[in-house]
């Protein structure tokens, strides 16, 4: 799929912008704090109902505007697709789908896919565990509207049964909640270990080349159950019931799982150089745009915020020639480091205090 156009009105620092793209590479160059990341952000925001740098929809509105409007033209290989998407001050968003309105923002779910890689996602590899689980989450949330059923009522049932921790003899309620838990959590947990193996597919042979074979890596899914069934799992959430009332929260189910990132039989968030740190979340976020691919036929759009001029020159060679087929945004301060790896119909835009201007 690509985006053929895009429209932004009183969004973050564009009061009226209309943009024409190529379905290859399109370039975002301008100094800092021009207006780059918030196209990309404008585009992540009409694929998944969300920005990725804030929860408060007041910021994505221009200031002193009631109101911030994006449309965006999906080409897609059955049904093209036409998103206007409305976001009001007072926090809630209007959104119509091919001049449909709907009312809930799950119907945005394969409308646009997209991956973002910014110098943020090193936190999957380096930080906690909330980390990794919001990638996994985010990634299947965009494949499938189950999971994120499946998801939105295991938080709700965890939620409910933080606070029944709090009360005494409260057991006939917890029993209701541990069933509820288990018959969510296992879905989740089986989803995401069929998504860990599909990234292991891929990732295992990009890495591969991305290091001239000089690495292997592998993804492993962490959980403190081997024997994945949803009885299993209701045990133990009753096995833990006395510690969970003393601590007063959950302590084990799918929202305290990780996964791991092995590179040459070691944890790449302990053991890793920063290199190699760098090269696995490179490795992740590519394996997750062919896992889209894989899953869904088609490939995403691939949003490349700042990330170029943080790698090496043999990286960028990788990344501008993997992206042959995928249409992607790149933004970055300059374009001299990657002209030579550029190939292709490409579209250079030139960001200035919210205007832009194409410069090829
Ligand atoms: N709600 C808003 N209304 C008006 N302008 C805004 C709003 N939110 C952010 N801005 C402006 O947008 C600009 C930042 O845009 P953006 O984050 O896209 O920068 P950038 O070009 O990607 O910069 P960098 O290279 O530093 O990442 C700043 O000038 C900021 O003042």
């Amino acid at each position: 799929m690509y985006i053929e156009y895009l429209k932004l009105i009183n969004y973050r620092n564009y009061e009226m912008l209309d943009l024409k793209l190529t379905k290859e590479a399109n370039i975002f160059i301008g100094d800092n704090a021009q207006g780059k990341t918030n196209i990309l952000e404008s585009i992540y925001l009409a694929s998944l109902g969300k920005s990725h740098r804030t929860k408060r929809d007041k910021e994505l509105i221009m200031w002193n505007s009631e109101a911030a409007y994006i449309q965006i033209y999906v080409c897609k290989e059955r049904l093209n697709k036409k998103i206007d998407m409305k976001i009001f001050k007072h926090g809630a968003k209007g959104l119509n789908i091919n001049s449909i309105k709907v009312n809930k923002l799950s119907e945005l779910i394969g409308a646009l896919n997209v991956v973002m890689f910014s110098p943020e996602d090193l936190k999957i590899v380096k930080e906690s565990p909330v980390y990794r689980r919001k990638f996994l989450d985010i990634e299947l949330c965009k494949l499938s509207k189950a999971y994120l059923h499946n998801l939105t009522q295991y938080k709700k049932a965890l939620g409910e049964r933080n606070a029944a921790l709090k009360k005494i003899n409260n057991k006939e309620l917890l029993d209701i909640y541990d069933m509820t838990l288990a018959s969510f959590g296992i879905k989740i947990i089986k989803d995401r270990i069929e998504y860990i193996k599909n990234l292991n597919l891929y990732g295992k042979k990009m890495h591969k080349d991305i290091t001239q074979n000089r690495e292997v890596i592998e993804f492993r899914y962490i959980s403190p159950l081997n024997e994945i069934t949803e009885e299993e799992l209701y045990k133990l959430f009753v096995k833990n019931r006395e510690r969970d009332m003393f601590n007063k929260s959950t302590n084990v189910g799918p929202h305290r799982d990780d996964f791991e990132i092995i590179i040459n039989e070691m944890d790449t968030r302990i053991y890793g150089s920063q290199g190699q740190q760098r090269t696995a979340v490179l490795t992740i976020k590519f394996a997750s745009l062919k896992v889209i691919k894989h899953i869904t036929g088609e490939y995403p759009v691939l949003l490349l915020d700042d990330v170029l001029s943080e790698l090496d020159s043999n990286r960028q060679r990788y990344i501008l020639n993997s992206i042959k087929d995928v249409q992607t945004f790149i933004t970055c301060t300059g374009i001299s480091d990657i002209r030579e790896h550029i190939s292709g119909e490409t579209k250079v835009f030139l960001v200035n205090k919210g205007h832009i201007d194409e410069i090829t």
